[in-house]
């Protein structure tokens, strides 16, 4: 199931604008906090398709039933870009474990390139639910490779895919090599990719907005 919040309309997409935006790209500060929150409004979405349990609290006044995660999630994020979005996740499932990979891309021509995933430091994810996050969905090459690292970890037993801004192509790449039960949240899809594999209209290299060009 694909679910694309910026289908409707809110202030959701004045979040997404901003990270578009080219004169707004120019503070990395709050090109993160922008990430960070359109994480935050995913994540709220997303809590809606958990379980829950009822528990009592006590009140100064009395007792009030509340309801629970009935377990807490795996966050998984892609490095670097993913980082801003893992902790707008973060903020939400504030009890949640966390889960790092590291994913980059090694032109092999200006055009071509293999994905390496060098580092992985998660806890178990066997029998969890476990969302993974990155900004821009491409090629959906990097989500798919770090999911299969993943599953060193063990079998979850519900995948939620959170990005910001995805391409078709992904979609599609993402749909076809995880389980179908697996959910994506998005933010937007774009029209298409361009030769070097970059989302258009997108908002150009989230990893180097974030934190600076790599050399
Ligand atoms: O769908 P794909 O075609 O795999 O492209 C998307 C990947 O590209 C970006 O990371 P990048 O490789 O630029 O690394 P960075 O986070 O260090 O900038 C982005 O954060 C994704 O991980
Ligand atoms: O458009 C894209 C594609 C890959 N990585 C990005 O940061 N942006
Ligand atoms: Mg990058």
């Amino acid at each position: 199931m694909v679910y694309n919040l910026g289908q409707s309309t809110s202030i959701f997409n004045t979040f997404l604008g901003e990270l578009r935006d080219c004169t707004v790209q120019t503070d990395p500060m709050r090109f993160r906090r922008n990430l960070e929150r359109v994480a935050e409004v995913l994540a709220y979405e997303l809590s809606k398709h958990l379980d829950y349990q009822t528990e009592l609290v006590t009140t100064p006044l009395g007792e009030a039933e509340v309801s629970t995660l009935k377990q807490q999630p795996v966050l998984a994020t892609i490095l670097r870009a993913g980082l801003p979005m893992h902790q707008g996740l973060l903020n939400y499932f504030d009890r949640a474990e966390s889960a790092f990979v590291s994913a980059y891309r090694k032109h092999t021509t200006a055009e071509d390139f293999d994905i390496h995933v060098e580092y992985l430091a998660s806890p178990s994810i066997d029998g969890k639910t476990l969302i993974i996050s990155d900004p821009m969905l491409a090629t959906g090459s990097s989500m798919v490779m770090v999911y299969k690292a993943l599953l060193k970890q063990g079998k979850p037993s519900k995948i939620h895919i959170v990005s910001a801004i995805a391409a078709p192509e992904a979609i599609e790449f993402v749909k076809k090599h995880l389980p179908d039960t697996a959910c994506i949240w998005v933010g937007a899809i774009d029209k298409e990719l361009t030769a070097q594999s970059y989302i258009v209209p997108g908002l150009g290299d989230a990893g180097d907005l974030a934190y600076g060009v790599k050399c």
